[in-house]
């Protein structure tokens, strides 16, 4: 077989991986492969001569007008005219990856009859989707919001989806008020301003008449809402469902992802210049990370509540504007998700992917909790405006177990059913529904009584004693982020209304701190606590909870910052140490192109190294760390660049680790001007100094370098175990909490 046909055959690329990549794989054209000739058609296949000029009835210049007779020309220009659906209403930014799903063992069968939870012999392909919810598809990554978190579990039993957000509780309690609290967050209607934020009059408007949104508030201006990485969230099911073991024992669930890596926010000020310098912050890491085998990594837990201890809380624990509290629930971890594949296409995959809290395999049900009631039914809905009716057939949606019912037609139906009969009950027995002791999904018998009005339960009208409970767990530099966070946003309401009343509200939450951003903001300051802070906290709704309990440099982007005249061979050791630590490195230099060495003549080519980025085009927050390496003349030149002297600075303002070696010393010291650091003094010493996370050195031994990022530690005086362990602690908090930060400019 040749030319066209053939290549049509050859369309579908090799099986590899998951099943649910397989599965893909039969929709996926590699053009690669796809022919020898890799001939170009049209969408109904016939090959194309020409696709650059429009047939025209040209005169003797060669021009002439073009005739709408060109099928050819039609079918581009119509098809592109159509490329764009509507993007999602909330969460339209996003990246996804694929993935794999284990549990550990089959403890979970406690609990559930589901296989995904309970079979240790499975592996579940997973696609995860990771979103912002107020900006839309071409808005920046890095603003602050709440982040989705939506994993798509292929389950053999059907799809499974969690579709939850990095932050454990949510604005409101009742699903009928989500298209306020998102009408209120998203940009203003008269202007459509401000895109990708909540600094606006209308948030603060809405959330300040709306007391249950309190406690989702200060998480959202509290680090959460600025993550470093989408690998660096926790993830949250946020709702409670429940889990149904087999012998029809029912369980209240709330479902929890804990990052590998840790849970780590950026610093304000460097989410907002990335979200000028690098929009794409986040998608880009995502794909990096992959790209470079430092697979994103969750644990899997549940907090589990039997059904007849439902009333024993002091909240009820169908209210999503509460978090349960691990003291009281304990999060037992039962399986794992590791992310290590990125889509081949965005719009098939990402765009055109579509989740529902609605999906549920048998083990796994729904409770009554108000917001999962209304969500259930608001998923399936919106995706019929953004995908039509058949979205499920779609293959990133498609499960990968046999799917057989009667729902026949609608706009863009894929499948061809080879059978006469579309109803049930029929003669032929074609797609039975199956007895539940055969795997049929089974309803949970629930004794259901009541008066139907509109109302609230008891317990859902308490909203601040959580509010509390995170404010009092926060460490002191979580504390002070949060109290920047929210004033930047509340500064950013010119209406003395709006921010007057939400410093009033703040005041039941805690008197100081209501006094504290009522001050800066221009609010009304109190004079008398609203209420008694009931002195309540956990350790567990701190970030720093979740730091790795060995400390780890994996992924991590450092930046060797060199002029010409950089020592090469410490250079070098050091990139491979850092290597052998699973980080990334990249040298950065006056230009991307050569930078040379000590020794080699400025022109020599050969012998330059290549510069992965330049001082101006890739900002110190870009990256986790920088080290100046030595290098007289290197220093020198650093020392007279402006933006190389601000790189450091900059990188100091965010509290990130530093390190410099020799005349880099000298230049940190001199040129940046880092207030309150300590350094190492002697040219001729091994000795290691750190101070707020500045670590410096005169000499280095090479040979020791390898070696010495193995042992990661606050005790080893090695200079790259010194510095790789400032590194693992993402930042040096007490450069700010001491008051350093604010002295230098940056
Ligand atoms: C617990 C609170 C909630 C959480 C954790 C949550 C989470 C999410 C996430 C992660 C997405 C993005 C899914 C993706 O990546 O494609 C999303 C989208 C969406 N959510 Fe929610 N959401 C919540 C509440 C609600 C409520 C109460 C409603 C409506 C009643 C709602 C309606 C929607 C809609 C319409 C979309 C767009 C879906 C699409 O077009 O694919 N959400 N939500």
């Amino acid at each position: 077989m040749s030319g066209v046909a053939g290549a049509v055959k050859q369309a579908y690329t090799a099986v590899t991986q998951s099943q649910k990549i397989a599965d893909l794989q039969r929709n996926t054209v590699d053009p690669e492969k796809f022919a020898k000739d890799r001939t170009f058609t049209t969408d109904f296949g016939v090959a194309v001569s020409n696709t650059d000029d429009w047939l025209k009835a040209a005169n003797s210049y060669g021009t002439g007008p073009s005739l709408l007779e060109d099928h050819i020309a039609r079918e581009k220009i119509h098809r592109f005219d159509h490329e764009r659906i509507p993007e999602r209403v909330v969460h339209a930014r996003g990246a996804a990856a694929h993935g794999v799903f284990k549990v550990y063992d089959d403890k979970a069968s406690k609990y559930t009859s589901a296989g995904v939870l309970t079979d240790p012999s499975r592996t579940t392909p997973v696609f995860v989707r990771f979103s912002t919810v107020q900006g839309s598809r071409g808005s920046a990554d890095t603003v602050r919001d709440v982040r989705g978190f939506a994993t798509k579990f292929y389950t053999e039993e059907g799809n499974w989806d969690i579709v939850g957000n990095d932050i454990p509780i949510f604005f409101i309690q009742d699903a009928i008020k989500f298209p306020d609290i998102i009408h209120a967050v998203k940009p203003e209607p008269k202007n459509e301003v401000p895109q990708g934020q909540s600094a606006h009059n209308n948030f603060w408007d809405f959330v300040g008449l709306q007391p249950e949104a309190t406690h989702m508030a200060l998480w959202v201006m509290s680090d959460r809402g600025i993550p470093r990485s989408f690998r660096m969230m926790q993830g949250f099911g946020v709702n409670t469902y429940t889990l149904v073991n087999a012998s029809g024992e029912r369980f209240f669930v709330k479902f929890h992802w804990i990052p590998e890596l840790g849970v780590h926010s950026l610093m304000w000020d460097e989410a907002m210049k990335l979200g000028g310098q690098d929009p794409d912050f986040h998608r880009k890491d995502l794909e990096e990370a992959i790209n470079t085998g430092a697979y994103p990594k969750w644990q899997f837990g549940i907090q589990v509540i039997p059904e007849a201890d439902e009333h024993n809380f002091e909240f009820d624990i169908l209210d999503a504007t509460k978090v349960w509290p691990e003291e009281l629930v304990p999060l037992q971890v039962i399986g794992e998700m590791e992310l290590n594949r990125t889509v081949d296409e965005y719009f098939p995959e990402t765009e055109q992917v579509a989740f529902c809290t609605s999906h549920i395999v048998p083990g796994i049900g729904f409770s009554d909790d108000p917001l999962l009631q209304g969500r259930n039914f608001s998923y399936q809905d919106t995706q019929i405006t953004r995908l039509g009716v058949n979205w499920e057939e779609l293959p990133i949606n498609r499960p990968v177990c046999p799917m057989l019912n009667t729902h026949r037609d609608g706009a863009m139906r894929h499948r061809i059913v080879d059978s006469n009969v579309n109803y049930w009950p029929n003669r032929k027995e074609h797609f039975r529904p199956v007895p539940v002791a055969h795997g049929g999904y089974n309803e949970h018998p629930q004794k259901v009584q009541g008066v139907k009005e509109r109302m609230r339960g008891k317990k859902f009208q308490e909203h601040f004693n959580q509010a509390t409970f995170f404010l009092n767990s926060l460490t002191p530099a979580e504390r002070l982020h949060l109290t920047n966070g929210i004033s930047f946003e509340l500064s950013h309401c010119d209406d003395p209304v709006v921010y007057e009343t939400y410093t009033r509200l703040l005041n039941n939450v805690d008197f100081d701190f209501a006094k504290d951003v009522a001050t800066i903001v221009g609010g009304i300051v109190p004079k008398t606590h609203a209420r008694e802070n009931h002195g309540k906290s956990t350790p567990t709704l701190s970030q720093t909870y979740y730091h790795p309990k060995v400390p780890t440099i994996k992924s991590r982007r450092i930046a060797i910052l060199v002029g010409d005249g950089f020592d090469l061979a410490q250079v070098q050791a050091l990139r491979a140490a850092f290597k052998a630590g699973s980080a990334t490195t990249w040298l950065i230099g006056p230009n991307r192109g050569p930078v040379y060495p000590e020794g080699v003549a400025q022109g020599d080519v050969k012998n330059g190294v290549l510069a992965d980025h330049q001082y101006e085009g890739q900002r110190s927050t870009a990256f986790d760390a920088v080290v100046i390496p030595a290098g007289m003349k290197s220093a020198q030149a650093l020392a007279r660049n402006g933006r190389a002297v601000h790189w450091v600075r900059e990188a100091f303002g965010h509290c990130k680790a530093i390190g410099a070696i020799g005349e880099g010393v000298a230049f940190v010291r001199e040129a940046a001007q880092l207030p309150g650091v300590e350094y190492a003094t002697n040219l001729d010493s091994h000795d290691v100094v750190s101070s707020y996370g500045v670590v410096t050195v005169g000499k280095v031994n090479l040979s020791s370098i390898a070696a010495d990022v193995l042992k990661i530690s606050q005790s080893d005086k090695g200079f790259v175990s010194s510095f790789a362990y400032e590194v693992s602690q993402h930042r040096c908090w007490a450069r700010e909490l001491d008051g350093l930060t604010d002295k230098v400019a940056y």
